[in-house]
């Protein structure tokens, strides 16, 4: 992961310009707001609003800390004209992204990310339109096939491949963790079988996956505030920006064709596996007298690059969350280990049909997403009309950002300690049941019509890893040369995606009977 950007990319001259267009920007706004309320929050500086103050660690927590200073659940702040309102409540999200979602589901512009690294073909950060319509309508219809007929496949094969890496070299569990997740998005998605290391697929994945992760972090580009800024020569002193897109934009080219170019190949030779792509195309084929075929194959290409880029580092941090809480909560690990054996027994690997009855492994999935939540913000919406909220003015255009994480800590929602990891929260008190009266951690997922459409597929690749992981192995602290233990510290990256920080652990295999299951099942992957 690289490190997010910061306005230190920009010179004098770019500051100057900004301060220009920002001036023209925010006496605009003020003579066409007049003397409207807005969320109230922090103002910032003359022309600049917030730019210098924008929170840059974890903003989740000062948004929240804002929302108690405030006493709103809805907050905000201004850069050089631009209002960002942060909603900070489950009753907040639902009265404007889900139900008034008509006017909260565009995205903003992104400059940096759709126009100068060329990602306009992935609908996750598309405007909100015709074409993101259609390419998202596509999307749910493919993922919603895959999951009837062979997500559960690609995702055991990765699951088990995964059990085997961590068997051989358990100090590098975050990198197989990470392969699992891009093993099952290029298996699921084009039927191809990734190399453990080295792969020449994800190495251009990786590379393009670079670039969002960059421009869609906050603080925001200065090109996303001022769009002018996109013309300016990449000579220009201070447009390191412009030198890095080129770069990044040739590899989110490379994304889009390259893995599609093989499985359709594959396709065409009769040798490609069950996957997105070969049902995608053998459709297309099938329509053979449909008008618009280049098209179609287009909008199939476009949704299947989405796969790699939205799925994979989001997976891997929800998963090493999981890893985090088990090292440091070994009687929640021991209670979701006796479930699952008692469910599989010891002669086995977990399969799909076993999740439903061990509702303590659903319990302590759901825990992982509430505690920590991969996106602590999802991905910023924007708003297509003026529009207000509890007498507060929110103008066409403002940039809104649901604050997963503090509505996920919110205790009238999901009962007391809610810092803490603890299953039992989403169960009845007997322990038996899910709690029919507390609900999902929906919000880990996003808001309204932008919500993620690949959740479906994130949560059994995760939930089936979870159950394999604690079926084979224990996890817990390393020791240090005094044989005490080193206790991992509880701190998350800043981003729009947040990782635990690197930490140690230890997996030991359970028997020696599941060590060769293990290697069995591993030793088939790929075949
Ligand atoms: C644990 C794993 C995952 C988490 C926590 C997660 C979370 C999210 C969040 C918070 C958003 C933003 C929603 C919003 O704007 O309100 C999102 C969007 C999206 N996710 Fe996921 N996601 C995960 C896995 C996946 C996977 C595996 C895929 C694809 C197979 C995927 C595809 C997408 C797409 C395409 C969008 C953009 C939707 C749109 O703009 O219409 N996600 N996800």
């Amino acid at each position: 992961m690289t490190a997010p950007p910061s306005f230190e990319f920009f010179s004098t001259e770019l500051y100057v310009t900004a301060a220009v267009l920002g001036f023209v920007a925010l006496l605009y706004s003020t003579l066409q707001d007049g003397r409207k309320l807005y969320p109230p929050g922090p103002l910032g500086l003359p022309v600049f609003g917030m730019m210098f103050h924008f929170p840059q660690n974890q903003p989740w927590i000062q948004f929240r800390e804002w929302s108690k200073k405030y006493n709103s659940d809805a907050v905000s702040i201004e850069v050089l004209g631009q209002r960002t309102v942060v909603l900070n409540s489950s009753i907040a999200t639902q009265e404007l992204m889900v139900k008034r979602s008509a006017i909260y589901s565009d995205r903003p512009a992104l400059p940096m990310l759709n126009d100068l690294l060329g990602w306009n073909w992935n609908f996750a950060f598309m405007r909100y339109g015709a074409t993101w319509k259609e390419h998202r309508k596509l999307f749910q219809q493919e993922v919603q096939h895959s999951l009837a007929h062979f997500a559960q496949p690609h995702a055991l094969a990765a699951t088990h491949r995964l059990l085997g890496s961590i068997l051989t070299s358990p100090e590098g569990y975050i990198a197989h963790l990470k392969h699992l997740a891009g093993y099952f998005a290029l298996s699921s998605a084009y039927g191809l079988d990734i190399k453990p290391s080295g792969d020449p697929y994800v190495e251009i994945a990786e590379k393009a996956n670079e670039g969002p992760v960059k421009a869609a972090s906050f603080p925001p580009y200065l090109v996303d505030t001022i769009p002018a800024l996109k013309y300016i020569p990449a000579w220009f002193p201070g447009a390191q920006f412009k030198r890095d897109a080129r770069v990044w934009a040739e590899f989110a080219e490379k994304l889009l064709e390259v893995p599609f170019q093989a499985a359709k190949e594959r396709y065409v030779q009769g040798t490609g596996k069950p996957c997105i792509a070969s049902r995608g195309l053998e459709e297309i084929r099938s329509n053979a007298s449909a008008p618009h075929q280049e098209e179609q194959e287009l909008n199939l290409k476009s949704v299947l690059g989405v796969f790699y880029s939205a799925g994979v580092e989001s997976t891997l941090a929800s998963l090493s969350t999981f890893v985090l809480a088990m090292v440091l909560h070994p009687e929640v690990q021991k209670t979701a280990q006796r479930a699952i054996v008692e469910a599989v027994g010891d002669n086995r690997l977990p399969e799909f049909d076993d999740i439903q009855s061990i509702p303590y492994l659903q319990a302590l999935v759901k825990e992982v997403f509430r505690w920590q939540p991969a996106i602590p913000l999802a991905i910023p919406h924007t708003t297509t009309a003026d529009d207000y909220y509890q007498g507060y003015f929110i103008p066409k255009g403002s940039t809104v950002i649901g604050n997963a994480w503090a509505i996920l800590q919110d205790e009238s929602i999901f009962g007391e300690d809610t810092h803490l990891f603890k299953p039992e929260r989403f169960l009845t008190e007997d322990g038996t049941m899910l709690n029919p009266s507390v609900p999902n951690p929906d919000v880990a997922f996003g808001f309204g019509r932008r919500a993620c459409p690949g959740r479906f597929l994130a949560e059994r690749l995760i939930i089936i890893t979870a159950a394999s992981l604690l079926h084979c192995f224990e996890i817990s602290k390393v020791k240090a040369k005094d044989e005490t233990e080193i206790s991992p510290v509880v701190e998350y990256t800043t981003g729009m995606i947040s990782y635990p920080k690197p930490f140690a652990c230890d997996f030991k295999v359970r028997s020696a009977k599941l060590k060769e299951i293990i290697q069995d099942a591993s030793q088939d992957v790929g075949k």
